[in-house]
């Protein structure tokens, strides 16, 4: 079987690993490199197949499939003084780094691919986006709930860049709880209305195909408070901020 070397263990490679590992039956063999010494040691104390190495080409040697969820600022020079394989892919969530930089400090690995991973591979329960493609990225995430195979390398930037406004989203639904809170609903119960509220929409998300202007409009009654909101914030320029912001984000992550 495939084994997996993660090289950078933090939040979204711990994510990762759970999903590869934690309650799977014919889980990997996965070895972890030692920097964020507490998260390594928790996930090697508590899943059997996973270990961690001396070092990060102790990773390297002893992987099939390099992960590297190093970040941006640093990790191409961190990956240029390690010694890769001909017979080994690797797979990054490093944003910004891209296809050509990337290939050219992991050389001679044979199959290199980019990947954008959200925190629900670690339910298995997310498709990830990933450039160009291959077998062995495609194998990877087959066991995290799939890929969305992106040939375009601007195409594939742009679906990074949409997954940049997960903050924001929390944002507009705190401010909608805020504005709540302000109107004497104590804030706790603003929130946990305004959460249960949207958890409980999310379910319309799942369906296949989902449409928003479907969506939209089931949620809009012709001349009611719902239209009225959505046309507000239209007019308000808040859709063209958002075009704007992606616009914004997609310009500095194509600036490398
Ligand atoms: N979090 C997310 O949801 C997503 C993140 N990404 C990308 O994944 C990458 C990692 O993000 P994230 O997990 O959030 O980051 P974290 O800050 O949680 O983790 C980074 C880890 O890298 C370790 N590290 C730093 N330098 C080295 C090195 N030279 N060798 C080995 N380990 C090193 C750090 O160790 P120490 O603590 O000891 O410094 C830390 O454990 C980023 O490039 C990010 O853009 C992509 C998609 C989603």
């Amino acid at each position: 079987m495939t084994s997996y070397g993660f090289i950078g263990v933090g939040s979204i490679a711990a994510a990762m690993v759970v999903g590869l590992c934690d309650g799977v039956t014919d889980a990997p063999e996965v070895v972890l490199s030692p920097r964020g010494a507490e998260r390594s040691a928790e996930l090697a104390g508590r899943l059997p197949t996973v270990r961690v190495a001396t070092d990060n080409q102790g990773v390297v040697d002893a992987a099939d499939v390099v992960v590297v969820c190093l970040l941006p600022g640093d990790a191409a020079e961190s990956l240029a003084g390690l010694t890769f394989r001909a017979d080994q892919s690797v797979v990054s969530a490093v944003a910004g780094l891209d296809l050509a930089h990337l290939s050219e400090v992991v050389a001679p690995a044979r199959e290199v691919a980019r990947s954008v991973p959200l925190p629900a591979v670690a339910s298995r329960d997310s498709v990830t986006p990933v450039h160009p493609g291959g077998a062995a990225v495609e194998e990877f995430f087959g066991r995290l709930g799939g890929s969305l195979v992106i040939q375009d390398e601007l195409a594939y930037e742009s679906v990074a860049a949409a997954s940049a406004t997960v903050a924001a989203y929390f944002g507009y639904l705190g401010a909608v709880a805020d504005w709540l809170s302000g109107r004497g609903i104590p804030g706790p119960e603003a929130r946990r209305y305004v959460a249960n509220t949207f958890a409980a929409l999310s379910v319309e998300l799942g369906a296949p195909g989902a449409d928003f202007t479907a969506l939209a409009q089931a949620h809009s009654t012709p001349g009611g408070l719902n239209e009225q909101f959505a046309r507000d914030l239209g007019t308000a320029g808040v859709y063209d901020a958002v075009r704007d912001g992606l616009d914004a984000v997609l310009a500095r992550i194509t600036a490398g």
